[in-house]
């Protein structure tokens, strides 16, 4: 188990996270020197009135090209005006143009950009469209015509330029955006019910900060620059007015005799455009990201539990869907659209869950147990769809819900245990913070009410030291805290049916054994169906009461898992079974099947396991192979069951 740190928080986290930021900032020298000029510049640009020695139009025609002295800090200009309280209220034109235009950028290319990049389909296309259409106005000419058809307003021309730049932006959150919306966190933000504007907002939006950062202050200076070619222009902000670039175009007239003139304000832009570069580097390595605990695979031990009368109807049963289950799929079809063309990679799959019961869904990676998890609470990956099936849950169908609706579902009345719970948690946000989240979703609680039930949730999955916990940031815990807080989020609006993928994997094995013992005890006192995904026959014996076996996107195999360890009746069970390391043999090597999972554009005709089969006849490459039912409740796709009991009976 991984030994968390000592615990450091105070009862406000933000806080020291925003401390240890600028504490961050400050210890590069660099990041520190240039926060601090544009820090002063901006005080001192903003306080020109009371700080600028003199008025910035006087004119003194006794003392005009003067340099710098005790009188005139940076000297006079060529109609004797001070060149310092010019470039302070000239500062004040550059940042608030250098403002708008960095505002109209940030406020359309970042909610563009998300949308694009989360949304996806159609919205994506749309925003891609327009954004290669604007990127192909050339910039230059556009602010031209702006400013002539806006009598020379500065605030149009930079508005423009912000709306000229929103494209590059859109690009760049949108390139981010995909590359973090499949991190498990966000998957388990939607999971636990929260709008698409929530999910982006909370969780996407912090995450790609960085790169929003960065880009803001290029842009900011690139607009300083603009501002003040427009003005070295003669364009925009008209003389007597003071702004940088017409300082430098009217110091220009008189290089070649008194060059220092140009120096004051060609150093400040030259200086600020730098500052902004730097502060912006600094801000985006200073929030640095938050990295979690490397997980780590474990296996436990095979205790066989008995079982029950969970029913599987299997694909191909046509009988009705039994109206007690708790979820009863039928069907189940998921196709993808890939660049290589569209194919199924989940067919035909069918099964009940009872209200209290476990199922559990096993088989080798790339089987498709994942798939159909996510099919059933509709977070299929981008590409991904049901083309054929229904799925019953508390008399919906749940394939033929809209988005709002089983988004409403999600979370409140289906919960998810993901694999790596660690990366099931947005590093950005307490623990506390991230359940009263959920708890204010569904119940719309006070944040009061919704601490306290917090404590209470942290409390019901046996959190030591609960208060503490919910102040900490997910990187703070270990894996199996971690776990841990994940149940409680997940049970947070009481669900009715869990979907646990691989809930114990990345745990260490004592770890493992708790946190299965507390889904026992949790089902027990709330009665919730368990999906359990999982490739550990150890956790099925432990937990489940039916067993069911998918192999290349079908199912081969389901009966209660007694039946299924004492006899199963299709080669790939019995193959997983003899391979299944808690049953392994001192001094013996463990039998493996032969090959791997084929992919879905491969699969076989026919029986899809026969080439890695070891019974397999010409009968088994023929044709479709129908789903058995060689005792009651107990189902094989394989045409050799009877052959495989002898078998295992001569052994
Ligand atoms: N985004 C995707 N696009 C196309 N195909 C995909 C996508 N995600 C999964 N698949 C395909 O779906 C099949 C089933 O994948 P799935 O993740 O459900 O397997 P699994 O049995 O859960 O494996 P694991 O235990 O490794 O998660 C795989 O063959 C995979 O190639």
């Amino acid at each position: 188990m991984t030994v968390s740190p000592p615990e450091t928080d105070s009862p406000s986290s933000a806080a020291p996270r925003r401390a240890t930021m600028l504490h961050r900032i400050l210890r590069r020298p660099l990041g520190a020197a240039a926060l601090t000029l544009l820090v002063c510049l901006v005080a001192a640009v903003w306080a020109a009135p009371l700080v600028a020695p003199y008025d910035p139009l006087a004119q003194d025609l006794q003392s005009v090209f003067a340099g710098p002295s005790f009188q005139h800090l940076l000297g006079t200009d060529d109609l004797g005006r001070d060149v310092l309280s010019r470039l302070l209220y000239g500062g004040q034109v550059s940042f608030i143009g250098v403002a708008y235009a960095v505002g109209v950028m940030l406020l359309l290319g970042v909610p563009l950009g998300l949308l694009a990049g989360f949304v996806g389909g159609r919205a994506d296309a749309v925003i891609r469209s327009i954004t290669d259409i604007v990127l192909a106005i050339p910039n230059i000419m556009a602010l031209l015509v702006v400013v002539s058809t806006f009598g020379q307003s500065q605030a149009a021309a930079m508005v423009t330029l912000g709306l000229l730049g929103a494209p590059g932006t859109v690009r760049i959150v949108r390139a981010a955006t995909i590359a973090v919306r499949k991190d498990l966190y966000v998957t388990a933000a939607r999971v636990y019910g929260l709008s698409t504007f929530q999910t982006m907002v909370r969780h996407i939006l912090p995450r790609i900060s960085g790169p929003i950062i960065v880009k803001a202050s290029l842009f900011a200076g690139a607009a300083l620059l603009t501002e003040s070619s427009l003005a070295f222009l003669g364009l925009g902000v008209q003389e007597p007015q003071p702004t940088w670039g017409g300082m430098i175009s009217s110091a220009s007239l008189y290089l070649s005799d008194h060059s220092w003139e140009i120096v004051p304000p060609g150093l400040t832009i030259a200086l600020t455009v730098l500052a902004f570069g730097l502060v912006g580097d600094a801000l985006r390595d200073a929030r640095g990201p938050v990295t979690a605990s490397k997980v780590r695979r474990r296996a436990r031990p095979i205790v066989d539990r008995g079982t029950d009368n969970t029913r599987d109807l299997g694909s191909e049963n046509n009988a009705p869907l039994s109206p007690d289950a708790c979820l009863a799929v039928r069907h189940l079809t998921v196709d993808f659209t890939t660049p290589e063309g569209r194919r199924t990679v989940v067919e035909d799959v069918g099964f009940e869950i009872g209200y209290g019961e476990t199922v559990g869904l096993v088989g080798e990676s790339g089987c498709g147990k994942s798939i159909t998890g996510r099919a059933l609470l509709g977070l299929l990956p981008a590409g991904g769809e049901v083309v054929r099936g229904e799925c019953r849950f508390e008399g919906k169908d749940l394939f033929r819900l809209g988005r709002a609706e089983i988004g409403r579902l999600r979370g409140r009345r289906i919960g998810l245990i993901a694999q790596e719970p660690i990366a099931s948690l947005d590093p950005n946000f307490t623990v506390g913070n991230q359940i009263a989240q959920v708890l204010r979703r569904h119940d719309k609680m006070t944040r009061r009410a919704a601490k306290a039930r917090v404590v209470e949730l942290l409390r019901q999955v046996e959190m030591p030291d609960p208060e503490g916990v919910a102040r900490k940031y997910p990187h703070q815990l270990s894996g199996g805290m971690a776990q841990r807080v994940s149940i409680a989020g997940s049970l947070a609006a009481e669900p009715a049916l869990l979907i646990a993928d691989e809930p114990t994997t990345a745990l260490d094995v004592t770890v493992q054994a708790e946190i299965l013992k507390l889904l026992r005890r949790i089902q027990q006192d709330t009665g919730m169906a368990i999906l359990l995904i999982t490739h550990d026959w150890g956790v099925v014996a432990d937990m489940c009461s039916r067993a069911i076996v998918m192999y290349a996107g079908q199912v081969v195999e389901s009966s209660e898992v007694r039946t299924v360890f004492r006899e199963p009746r299709h080669p790939y069970t019995n193959g997983l079974l003899l391979s299944n390391p808690h049953g392994a043999q001192k001094g013996l090597p463990l039998p493996a099947i032969a090959g791997t999972v084929p992919a879905p554009e491969n699969w076989p005709t026919g029986c899809r396991f026969h080439p890695r089969c070891h019974m397999s006849t010409a009968d088994c490459a023929a044709g479709r192979i129908p789903l058995l039912e060689p005792s009651a409740g107990h189902r094989t796709r394989c045409i050799h069951h009877e052959d495989l009991k002898r078998e295992a009976i001569l052994r």
